[in-house]
């Protein structure tokens, strides 16, 4: 971290065009265990932000202006390096995996020799109230179990923030509030700042902080 820099995800002054069009321009600092929402209809560029965030962004798209993490530009860094996380709506297990293999996946590399590997997936599913599960095909699981398994594949990966892309829109009613509020609850224990998209406002209150609107 950088002296007397402010913690948390900041986006400066981004700005998104798209054939010299604007379609996004943002500026907010989400402060560690802060969930921040982005609202705004389909289209109007609420993906492309993430992707500006993660370093993915298309290159059909132009950006001006940083993003940083804990004080740190991470404009410029290759996605691997900016340690951010993300879930989408589709959050894919793999499937030639079992539960274990997938959450030993998110890994990094530091966490070295088998038992302290298995030590922390085994972690992770007790943390979820999944504890036992390492051993399961995730084609078995139910679709709360999966999600999740993919939030602590995310969180294993120690990312310093966390995105997300309409990622309660596929759970029904029911689910959707007990896996939303399971993520922002381990966000702010964990003390990551949370930036997720949605066009549903009840994602945006359960997230419980700044909301900002996009306007087409
Ligand atoms: N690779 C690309 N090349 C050109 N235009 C693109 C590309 N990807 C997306 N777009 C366009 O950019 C705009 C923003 O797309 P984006 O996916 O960010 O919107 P969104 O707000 O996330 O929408 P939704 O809620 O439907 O996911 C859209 O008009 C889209 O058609």
């Amino acid at each position: 971290m950088v002296e007397g820099a402010r913690r948390g995800l900041a986006l400066e002054r981004l700005a998104i065009t798209h054939a010299g069009r604007p379609l996004v321009a943002l500026d907010i600092v989400v402060a560690p265990g802060e969930a921040a929402t982005v609202m705004g209809p389909s289209g109007v560029g609420k993906s492309t932000l993430l992707a500006a965030v993660t370093g993915t962004l298309d290159p059909a798209f132009a950006m001006t202006g940083r993003v940083r993490l804990d004080g740190v530009d991470v404009t410029g860094l290759p996605t691997e390096a900016r340690r951010i996380g993300i879930l989408f709506q589709d959050e894919l297990l793999f499937p030639h995996l079992s539960v274990g293999g997938n959450l030993a996946f998110g890994l990094p590399a530091h966490v070295r020799g088998r038992a302290a590997r298995r030590a922390r997936v085994e972690a992770a599913l007790e943390r979820v109230g999944l504890s036992g599960y390492a051993g399961r095909d995730p084609a078995t699981l139910s679709g709360g179990q999966k999600a999740r398994v993919a939030l602590m594949r995310m969180l294993l990966s120690e990312p310093r923030a966390l995105l997300l892309d309409e990622a309660f829109s596929r759970l029904d009613a029911a689910l959707r509030d007990q896996i939303r509020r399971l993520v922002f609850d381990m966000a702010r224990r964990d003390g990551l700042p949370v930036l997720q998209v949605t066009h549903d406002r009840s994602d945006a209150a359960a997230a419980n902080g700044p909301v900002l609107e996009l306007h087409p």
